[in-house]
Parts: structure tokens; C-alpha cells; sequence
């Protein structure tokens, strides 16, 4: 009937084309066409049912998958215009909530121009809350440890939909709960400062739709992929959704596999597919299931041994039977080294065999590991031997501190209703401003809120320029006008007649250069580096890269007039708050969201032929030919956490189960090669080497893997001093250290060092260092 169905095997065909109403699992494993099915019942939701696209809500774990999802659908629908399938209401649960709540939000209390409050935001607001309650008489431990339980705590319950009044001890009066009450207390931070946290995001649209149902009323059908990732606030979330528009009741589709669920640590819960079977089933609607066994991805080698792992596991599961399609089937190999720094050489060595082959190319290559912190030894190797790679970002690079301040800085250029994003701009540029002046400053927005107006930050630091308030410093009120200036020009440049593009980056380029960033952090880290102003630029080259390249996500399905006459007040008092001066402030405005919705921005298969070195968590959906997946020693996959003994039988248990579904989910990436690896001693840790021994999920029956001992350490002894140039090609190659976008200028050019936009043209000592180059690696010296 539609060419695109024809592609799809019998249970893929059953699964995209099954009845509009109802809700339909489909359950299987991985590589098994799951992102392929749910693509083309999309598809076939707004052909065949012809459900208006807006009507549709596609939750999608990543805003790669997102992206990816749409790049099938061009392809789908190309023969049918009149879909204009760019009106789907497709992205993370996190960022479909963000619009929700940026045009509703209103109803329940919340300021359409709030901002997301990051990891430091946050932090700070729990510490605030502990310091209130304390001058109340509170007894509060108040340490960064003791900070630490009381976000987990929080985050806990927001997890599971309870806002404070939520928390079941609330009801009871016997005992006053300190937890509780810092919650509380944090929460009304959150609303003075006009931020909603990470979880928030969820909880808050979970409240607004509790409340007011209506307003996500004529969702017509759900559709969410990676289904077992999904926590209690979540699968909420699908049943409010879905459970409004009487002419559409619960029609859900979700895709996934139990057994890739590796978010416990975000309170994920695989149990989701049976509670929501569960559920529905009460409710009198009915529920299909469609398993696909038919795996595309595979050798059945890799499928064996990814079975295999799982049969170890503790908690129930169902056996799966996949067939793979690969006719060539050559072994799963797993080779041991006597440190990590042998293991990285063996794997290199082995990338070169492959490639030098001409079997593979760089960019068929992938490294998967259990922790950023894996990578740097590896990545040593990789440019010794000339080997072109890309780290795919973790967490840890939005955490330098030159990040962390362009980030504040763009977000007091994107919103003067951002306090805590002004203070941090303040405390950093302004010298001689003190707590009590900050106190100064924060009172005065705090008094603007309190009395219902979204604040101005902007309007406060004027009226200090202009001296009309009292008990700030002369020389902080010079800052303060520098500070001014940095934020008005910045916005100035994003009206300027040019491209979004330009505008963007040369405001980018504005702060940097007024605020003197890298001299200033450079200084900061001159102990522990010869040069540190090379890998702060670099940075800001990538953060440059990833604002100016950002895509924009379309807001059609809340920009429609399909509201009641009421909401659509709502909606147009929002827009109005929100009623922005230019296109590129608006894209500042949902980069930033972005971010801090931690949503990678940069696409790993899109990018060059390289090597792509990734987080086991990072490479999710994702596939690859040829995967390594080295350091698999207890303490590293497993994780220390489900080693510890002192943990109760239960919870060991279950960690230890979710650390073999992460290398489930590492050995299933691969298509062809899959290359196991393990090393005796760790070395180049500030504690000194350590000792270590092979992962227990490789105690294996014989016949799953074939072993070696680093067999691949052959070959001429790495020349150590290698020319300076031959770094440079595979630094020139590298955008974890070096990346340009066409058009702009890099922010190094600003401070005049070595990057151009071809790349680098020497290595400097402090990159050297941090790849640990350089000095003679131990073991060549034994
Ligand atoms: N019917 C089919 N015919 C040919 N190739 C297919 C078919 N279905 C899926 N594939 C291919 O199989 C591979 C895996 O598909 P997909 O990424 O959709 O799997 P998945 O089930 O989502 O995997 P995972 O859960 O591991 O992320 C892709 O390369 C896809 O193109």
C-alpha cells in the first residue's frame, strides 16, 4: 500500500500498521528495527489514519534520535507534500515538557520566561535553603556530602510525581522530617529565582496536566521509543497525554527492550511495560504486544554472546531468540593486557590492521566505555599512531569552568529575569563585590518578585550605574557598568544586519573578548599547566561550534490556534512575556534550554571519517561495524558501587543486573567485529597504579569469545618523539581539541594563539602533558 511498508518484515508490518486505538508494546531486542518501525507507524498514523501531525507526541530518549527520526520521515514521505510532518511534536520527554509548560506554565504559577537551573544552580539552592532553615532554628548538617543526599533526595521524589505536599511523611504530623522541609524550602528558591530544575520539567508538567488536562487535549496518539528508560513521572506523563481526547482515548504506542534499561541511576524502571499493560487492561482498553526476533545488526556470534550475558542475570527475564542475517560470522575476541596503557597500544594496533586493510573505515570504528576518564590513555595511543578520532561529549565538558561562565553570560544576554545567571556573571567579572553587596542586589530582584513582576536584573544593576543605590563600592559599580556593557553590546550584535549565523558568534566572540575569560582562567590554572590558554580556547571553539550549528526545533503543535478561548489567553500572555527582539535571541534562548537539558547537540555519525571514542550510555541506538569495549575489569564494568559489599543483597543485586545491561547494550552496538578487552593494572592514577582483575561478566563458557593475551602487540616500538607536524594532522582531525565552523571566526584568533581555522599548527606542551605525551611511558621503559 505504501512503498515504505514493503521494507519491513512481516512483525515490523504488523507493528507499524496495527489499529489506531489501543495501545500496542511492542517489545524486542536490540537491532531489531524498533527505531525503523516506529518511524514508519508515524508515517502511517498521518497517511493511512491521517491523524493531523500535530496531533501526534513522539517522545524520543535523545534529540539525536529525534533529529534522526525526522531525517527517516523526509525520506518516507517525500512522495506525500500535503504531510507536513515537521509539525510532529517530537523530542525528549524534557523538552516537549519545556514547551508545554513555556506556553501553559502560567496556570499553575510559573513565569513563561523561566530558565533551567543547572547542576550549579541548583546546588547552590539546596545550600540556601539549608542556611534558611538553619537562622530558623533547624538543625542541618550542611557539608558537600550532606548537600549531595539532600538533592538526591529531592530528585528521588520528583522522580516518582511527589512535589513536598506529595512526600507521603508529610501527612504525618509525629516527626518533623529535615529532608522534607529543605525540599519545601528549595522549592519556593526555585520559584523566587524564576527556575525549574531538571526533573521539574517533568513534575511540573505532570501537576499542569493533572490540573488542566485539557490543555494537551486534542493529542490524538503517543508514541515513545526507548520505552524502559522511562520513570514513574514519565509513564504518568503518557497516561495524561493520552487520556483526554474522548474521541482518541489511550492510544499509545511504545517501542523498547527491558533489557537495554540503563538509567536506574535516573530512577528509570523497566517495570514500566507491565505497569502500563497493567493499567490500560483495568481500564478496559486493549493492549497488543508485537515481539521482533528478526535482528539486522548482528553477527550471531556477537547475538550469542550478548545472550549469554544476560542469562547471568539475577532479576526474571525472558530468553531472547534473535536471528541475525549476516552470513560472514567471525569470532568475538577478548585479549588481556598488563595495564592499560599495553591495552590502549593493542587496540590502536589493531584499528590500524583493520583499517590498513581496507576492510574498515576510521569512521566504521567505535570505542565504547564506562566512563569519560577511560578515554585519555586511549586517545594518546590514537594520535601516536595517527589515527583520526572524535570524543563524543560526556557531562564533563559542560563542567569546565570556561563553559560554565559563557554559558552564565549568554544566559544573562538571553533573559533579564535570570538572577542566578547574572550573579555568576557579577561574581566573576566584578572585583570587590562582596556577599553583602551581592545580598544588596539579590534583595532588590527579590523584592521585584515578591511582588508578582518577573524581575529585572538589568534594571537593578542600571540604577547602581547610575547611583541610585546604596552601599555598593565605587570600583564594583565600575564592574558593574563593564558587566552592563558586555550584556547590551551583546545584544546589540545580535540585531546587526547579518546572518544568524555571524550574529551569533561574533555576540560570542564580544564576551570573550570584554571579559578577558582566557587570560583570567589561564592564570587560574597556570599551577597546573605551562600554557592552559590552548585548551580553553579549544573549548570555546567547540561551545562556539555547537551554538552557531544548533538546530532550531519547530514549536508548531503549541503555536497553533486550537485552544479554548481561555488557554489561548494564557498562551498569548506567555508569547508576549516571551515576545523576543530577534530570531538568533531566540535560538540563544533554546540553545541554552538545550544544554541544560543536557541534549548533545553535535550528532556522532555525522562528522568526518573518525574514530568515534563514546560513553556506553552515549552510544545508545546507536551502531557501529567494528566496536572495541575495553577496561572491562570489576571496579570499572561492573562500576565500584556494585562491588560494595556493605550494600544490602537486593540492591546489589539490582546495580549489578543494570551494569550487565550496560555491556549488553556496548557488545549489541556492533555489526560485524566486536573486540572484548581487560588490563591487570591501571596505571597513571594520582593514588598511585592500581591493581586489577577481569570483569566477572567475562566468566563465560568456553566457545563465546576467543582469547588472547594482548596477541596484537607486535609490530616496530612506538617512536615516543615523533615529529611535531604528525600531531598536528590528527589534532587537525580531532574536534574534542579543535573545531571550526565555517564562517566565523574562532575565539582563539582573539587572543592570537596557534588555532587557525585549518587547525592547529603545533602542540604545545600543556595538550602534550594533558595527553600525558611527552614523558617516557612506564612500561617502555621496563
Ligand atoms: N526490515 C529490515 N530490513 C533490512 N534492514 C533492517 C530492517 N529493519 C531494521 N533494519 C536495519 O537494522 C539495523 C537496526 O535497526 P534499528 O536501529 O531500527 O534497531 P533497534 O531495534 O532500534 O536497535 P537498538 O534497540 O539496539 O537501538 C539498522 O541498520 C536498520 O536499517
Amino acid at each position: 500500500m505504501y512503498q515504505f511498508l514493503d521494507d519491513l518484515n512481516a512483525d515490523q508490518r504488523a507493528a507499524a500498521t496495527a489499529p489506531l486505538d489501543g495501545v500496542l508494546l511492542v517489545l524486542a531486542g536490540p537491532g531489531t528495527g524498533k527505531t525503523k518501525v516506529i518511524t514508519a507507524r508515524v508515517a502511517y498514523l498521518m497517511l493511512h489514519y491521517k491523524l493531523p501531525p500535530e496531533d501526534i507526541v513522539v517522545a524520543t530518549f535523545t534529540k539525536k534520535a529525534a533529529n534522526e527520526m525526522v531525517e527517516r520521515l523526509d525520506v518516507l514521505l517525500a512522495q506525500f507534500p500535503e504531510v507536513d510532518h515537521k509539525k510532529l511534536m517530537i523530542g525528549t520527554f524534557h523538552s516537549i515538557c519545556v514547551r508545554i509548560l513555556r506556553r501553559y506554565g502560567r496556570l499553575i504559577g510559573l513565569n513563561s520566561g523561566f530558565k533551567i537551573a543547572d547542576e550549579a544552580d541548583s546546588r547552590h539552592l539546596v545550600k540556601k535553603a539549608v542556611k534558611t532553615l538553619s537562622q530558623e532554628g533547624v538543625d542541618l548538617a550542611s557539608k558537600e556530602q550532606d548537600v549531595k543526599s539532600y538533592k538526591n533526595y529531592i530528585s528521588s521524589h520528583k522522580n516518582k510525581a511527589q512535589l513536598p505536599d506529595d512526600v507521603p511523611s508529610a501527612k504525618s504530623a509525629n516527626h518533623r522530617n529535615k529532608y522534607l522541609d529543605i525540599y519545601r524550602e528549595y522549592q519556593e528558591e526555585l520559584l523566587r529565582n524564576n527556575v525549574i530544575d531538571f526533573d521539574d520539567c517533568l513534575l511540573l508538567t505532570h501537576t499542569l496536566l493533572k490540573k488542566h488536562p485539557y490543555c494537551m487535549g486534542r493529542v490524538k496518539h503517543v508514541l515513545v521509543d526507548e520505552f524502559q528508560d522511562t520513570n514513574a513521572v514519565q509513564l504518568g506523563l503518557v497516561y495524561m497525554l493520552s487520556g483526554y481526547n474522548e474521541s482518541h482515548l489511550h492510544n499509545v504506542t511504545v517501542v523498547g527492550d527491558p533489557d537495554q534499561s540503563i538509567y536506574g541511576f535516573r530512577n528509570a524502571e523497566a517495570e514500566n511495560f507491565f505497569r502500563m499493560e497493567d493499567y490500560y487492561r483495568q481500564k478496559g482498553v486493549t493492549v497488543s504486544k508485537v515481539s521482533l526476533t528478526q535482528n539486522y545488526r548482528s553477527t550471531s556470534n556477537i547475538l550469542n554472546l550478548a545472550e549469554q550475558l544476560m542469562g547471568q542475570q539475577f532479576g526474571k527475564r525472558e530468553q531472547k531468540k534473535l536471528k541475525s542475517n549476516k552470513k560472514v560470522n567471525l569470532p568475538v575476541e577478548l585479549f588481556s593486557s598488563a595495564d592499560n596503557k599495553v591495552e590502549a597500544i593493542s587496540i590502536s594496533k589493531k584499528i590500524k590492521e583493520l583499517v590498513d586493510g581496507a576492510v574498515f573505515r576510521c569512521s566504521d570504528v567505535a570505542i565504547l566505555l564506562r566512563a569519560g576518564f577511560l578515554s585519555r590513555v586511549i586517545e594518546q595511543e590514537l594520535i601516536h599512531s595517527n589515527l583520526p578520532y572524535q570524543v563524543v561529549h560526556g557531562r564533563s565538558f559542560w563542567e569546565n569552568k570556561e563553559i560554565r561562565l559563557m554559558m552564565n553570560f549568554m544566559r544573562a544576554v538571553a533573559s533579564d529575569m535570570d538572577w542566578l545567571g547574572y550573579s555568576r556573571c557579577l561574581e566573576f567579572h566584578v572585583a570587590g563585590l562582596g556577599p553583602k553587596s551581592m545580598q544588596i542586589i539579590e534583595d532588590l530582584f527579590m523584592e521585584q518578585r515578591a511582588h508578582n513582576e518577573p524581575g529585572n536584573v538589568l534594571a537593578i544593576l542600571e540604577g547602581i550605574a547610575e547611583g541610585r543605590v546604596k552601599g555598593i563600592m565605587a570600583k564594583s559599580v565600575a564592574g558593574i557598568k563593564e558587566v552592563l556593557d558586555i550584556i547590551k553590546s551583546s545584544r546589540k550584535l545580535l540585531l546587526d544586519d547579518k546572518t544568524e549565523q555571524e550574529q551569533l558568534s561574533t555576540m560570542f566572540n564580544n564576551i570573550v573578548t570584554k571579559t578577558k575569560l582566557v587570560s583570567i582562567i589561564a592564570k587560574e590554572r597556570a599551577d597546573k599547566h605551562d600554557s592552559p590558554e590552548e585548551e580553553i580556547e579549544a573549548n570555546l571553539n567547540e561551545l562556539q561550534n555547537q551554538l552557531v550549528s544548533f538546530n532550531i526545533q519547530e514549536e508548531t503543535l503549541l503555536q497553533d490556534a486550537y485552544e479554548t478561548e481561555d488557554l489561548i489567553e494564557v498562551a498569548d500572555e506567555s508569547f508576549d512575556a516571551l515576545a523576543e527582539t530577534s530570531a538568533s535571541l531566540d535560538k540563544l534562548t533554546q540553545f541554552l534550554d538545550s544544554v541544560y537539558l543536557y541534549e548533545e547537540t553535535k550528532d556522532a555519525k555525522k562528522t568526518a571519517p573518525k574514530i568515534t571514542i563514546t560513553t556506553v550510555h552515549g552510544s545508545k541506538g546507536l551502531e557501529w561495524p567494528v566496536v572495541f569495549v575495553p577496561a572491562l575489569c570489576d571496579g570499572i564494568l561492573p562500576s565500584q558501587y556494585a562491588l560494595n559489599t556493605s550494600l544490602d543483597e537486593a540492591k546489589r543485586q539490582a546495580a549489578l543486573d543494570e551494569e550487565r545491561r550496560c555491556m549488553y547494550v556496548a557488545v549489541t552496538r556492533a555489526k560485524e567485529r566486536l573486540f572484548l578487552s581487560y588490563h591487570h593494572r591501571a596505571l597513571g592514577f594520582s593514588m598511585g597504579d592500581q591493581a586489577k582483575t577481569k570483569s566477572r561478566f567475562l566468566n563465560l563458557p568456553k566457545g563465546f569469545v576467543q582469547s588472547s593475551k594482548a596477541a596484537m602487540l607486535k609490530g616496530p616500538p612506538l617512536n615516543l618523539s615523533q615529529p611535531t607536524s604528525r600531531f598536528a594532522n590528527v589534532m587537525r582531525s580531532s574536534p574534542s581539541l579543535n573545531t571550526t565552523y565555517k564562517g566565523f571566526q574562532p575565539a582563539s584568533k582573539l587572543t592570537g594563539n596557534a588555532f587557525t581555522p585549518e587547525g592547529l599548527t603545533k602542540i604545545s606542551k600543556p595538550t602534550k602533558k594533558r595527553l600525558g605525551m611527552g614523558r617516557p611511558l612506564r612500561f617502555l621503559k621496563k
